[in-house]
């Protein structure tokens, strides 16, 4: 889902993602991936000044009920659960049933503004099984930080889900992007913001990158769904590359 949310417009922006939900079903979508903070607008100062712990908590069940009303798998991100000086920026995976499935803190916050607003998290990007895949999650600036992908591909992911929310940066996904899913033969799926929000114009360009850095599908600045087929890692076959079995990690540990 690629669209534009309005800063601490609760209400308006979960009908937004219900509605994309209940579209993405209709053409067979089974998860549907979402941009950073998008039930509360990217406008991390505004979320810290304006935002209480029960409106997060409150804010967090209504998505969970979008999920299970829709039927269909969701990637939403969110700020934690905790006050304003404790909480992360989150990005929660629910089921078709809006149970949580697993959820990752943005270990890379982005800016004085991010770092002023949240605080950042410290665990490797988890393993999720759903619909015979091995998903994961990390948010935005993650994605930028080759180390991110592949603790994310070395402990299994096969498919990697990212809220982003990138303005005036349209490198990340025209070049990042697919180069995280190549060189770690996995899955990217990187869903942005577009238009403009709290002063900032974002970049629209979601993308799908497939693991030999393919791109599956890719939206342009305007609004959109956009669906992709997504399935597990392929072989590397006779004629390689081998770059997740080649690894020699025990010697670039020590250099990096
Ligand atoms: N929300 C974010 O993490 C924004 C990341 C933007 C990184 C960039 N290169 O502009």
């Amino acid at each position: 889902m690629q669209d534009t949310a309005q800063p601490l417009d609760v209400a308006g922006n979960l009908a937004m993602i219900e509605a994309a939900a209940g579209r993405s079903r209709e053409q067979g979508a089974e998860l549907l991936l979402t941009p950073e903070l998008f039930p509360v607008g990217y406008a991390p100062a505004q979320i810290r000044a304006e935002l209480s712990a029960e409106q997060v908590a409150q804010t967090r069940a209504e998505t969970a009920a979008i999920a299970q009303r829709s039927g269909i798998a969701m990637v939403v991100s969110l700020p934690g659960v905790g006050g304003p000086e404790e909480r992360g920026i989150t990005a929660v995976l629910f089921s078709p049933d809006g149970e949580v499935l697993g959820e990752h803190q943005k270990v890379q916050l982005f800016g004085p503004e991010e770092k002023e607003s949240f605080r950042p998290g410290s665990e490797a990007p988890a393993v999720i099984r759903l619909g015979g895949l091995n998903l994961g999650m990390v948010i935005c600036y993650d994605i930028e930080f080759p180390e991110m992908a592949r603790a994310a591909a070395a402990a299994g992911v096969e498919v990697l889900l990212v809220p982003t929310a990138l303005a005036e940066e349209p490198r990340v996904p025209q070049l990042l992007v697919p180069a995280r899913a190549l060189e770690n033969q996995m899955t990217v799926a990187y869903a942005n913001h577009c238009g403009l929000e709290d002063g900032l114009s974002f970049d629209g360009l979601s993308v799908v990158a497939g693991p030999r850095g393919e791109i599956l599908g890719e939206l342009g600045a305007e609004p959109g769904l956009l669906l992709a087929e997504v399935g597990p890692r392929p072989a590397s076959g006779e004629a390689g590359p081998w770059y997740l079995e080649d690894r020699r990690t025990e010697l670039h540990r020590q250099w990096i």
